[in-house]
């Protein structure tokens, strides 16, 4: 593999130095900056950054042999991190849509069994090779957008079959597409119709006879739960959680999304990884999260396509808790892919200063699904995984608002994106 230097970055964001823990109430010079910047990357590695100058005269003999790419009035940043998606479903639910803005609430659709059990319904049916297919296709477009690492959940199988078959297709993603997958089992995001009557079933269910085999078979690193009214309740949230961290899976928890009930405070006590969507959450949750360094995933797409308050992004902030952002990309909440619009509703709708935004997309983003060591910040000995804009400063990226100005990508040291086009 011959190595690459890019060079001149008109602004080359590095957030350099926030490997070891997601930073809380980031500022300006948190992201480092480099004017004239540049990187040399050898073998999918970040070997030296620094200005094009100093590298050249550090490195001639490498930077010389090197494929050049020219970075002349551009930004360049970390690639994006995507800590909460349901990247792996089948069909769509646009009719479900049209509903909502007849006036229906997403519960009511779900209780009606749309929702997640139409996507479910769907998925069940789909092949592995179907779903990859699909799966796949939205990979590229994610990487379009530039994400160079995506996490996926499972939960729209509700059985230990389909709940496989979603994880096992996020894996072959993982081996053949460009990008990296972190898989998370999401078994607990519905009561199925079958255990409706006693959802204490179903948690048993998925305790005995489901959890053992993910992770038997390492399908998945991390174990979520849609803690929410008229879903699973705190407790048995607990359960399901408790259980996963006793075989070895990290929790995560869909938390106060549509109801303050309890979410935020459960995952300070089980020490989650992240609680994300957070709506509702109490001052109580949030000041819990934190004392106990939990990240808050925050999912602004949702918010606007249920046409909800936008979670307190300022509030949780200035409480001392770390923030993420992402898409939630799935049919039903949130169907879309676009990064550079939750940063646009983070700077425009959420309070938060394009500092705050760049973290939450990047650094605090991989910490969200324990990268924080390997990806997420432009420096030495990490993975290669930057983005070339067709913006001069960070502050572009808000100010030309509902645009994609990703150029290239380079994963893992290879471009993947060249003028916006996959090659
Ligand atoms: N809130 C629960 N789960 C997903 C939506 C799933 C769906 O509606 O299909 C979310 O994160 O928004
Ligand atoms: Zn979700």
């Amino acid at each position: 593999m011959k190595p690459i230097f890019l060079q001149n970055a008109s602004e080359l964001i590095t957030l350099k130095g926030l490997s070891n823990a997601p930073l809380v109430k980031p500022v300006e010079s948190d992201l480092s900056i480099i004017q004239n910047g540049s990187v040399l990357i050898d073998n999918g590695t970040i070997l030296a950054v620094g200005q094009t100058t100093e590298l050249k005269e550090m490195y001639p003999e490498k930077t010389s042999a090197a494929d050049v790419i020219d970075a002349s009035g551009s930004l360049v940043t970390p690639g994006f991190v995507e800590p909460h998606t349901h990247l792996v479903f089948a069909g769509s639910r646009e009719k479900e849509f049209v509903m909502r803005l007849k006036g229906a609430s997403y519960m009511d659709i779900m209780n009606a069994g749309g929702g997640i059990y139409a996507t479910t319904e769907q998925t069940r049916l789909a092949s592995h090779q179907q779903l990859y297919t699909q799966s796949f296709e939205r990979l590229d477009r994610l990487m379009k957008q530039g994400v160079t690492t995506v996490e996926a959940k499972s939960g729209y199988g509700l059985d230990l079959e389909n709940e496989k078959k979603q994880l096992e297709v996020a894996r072959e993603l993982n081996q053949k597409h460009a990008l990296d997958l972190v898989s998370t089992f999401m078994g607990a995001h519905a009561v199925p119709s079958f255990y409706k009557q006693n959802p204490d079933e179903f948690i048993a269910y998925l305790i005995n006879d489901v959890l053992p085999v993910i992770a038997k078979e390492g399908l998945a690193e991390f174990n979520d739960v849609f803690c929410e009214n008229g879903v699973f309740t705190v407790e048995q949230s607990r359960r399901v959680l408790e259980a996963g961290k006793r075989l070895g899976l990290s929790p995560k928890i869909h938390a106060d999304e549509l109801e303050s009930y309890g979410g935020a405070e459960l995952a300070a006590e089980l020490e989650a990884v992240s609680a994300d969507h957070l709506l509702c959450a109490s001052d109580k949750g949030i000041d819990q999260m934190a004392a106990a360094g939990v990240v808050a995933v925050l999912l602004p797409g949702t918010a606007f396509f249920l046409q909800k308050k936008m979670a307190n992004a300022r509030k949780m902030i200035d409480r001392g808790v770390p923030l993420a952002l992402s898409t939630d990309c799935n049919p039903g909440s949130s169907p879309t892919v676009s990064t550079a619009l939750m940063m646009n509703f983070g700077c425009l709708q959420m309070g938060m200063t394009p500092a705050e935004v760049l973290v939450a997309v990047t650094i605090n983003a991989a910490h969200a699904i324990n990268r924080g060591s390997l990806i997420g910040s432009i420096e030495v000995g990490k993975k290669a995984d930057l983005l070339l804009f067709s913006v001069p400063t960070h502050h572009h990226l808000h100010y030309h608002f509902g645009e994609n100005h990703v150029k290239s990508v380079i994963k893992n040291g290879v471009v993947r994106v060249k003028e916006g086009m996959l090659i």
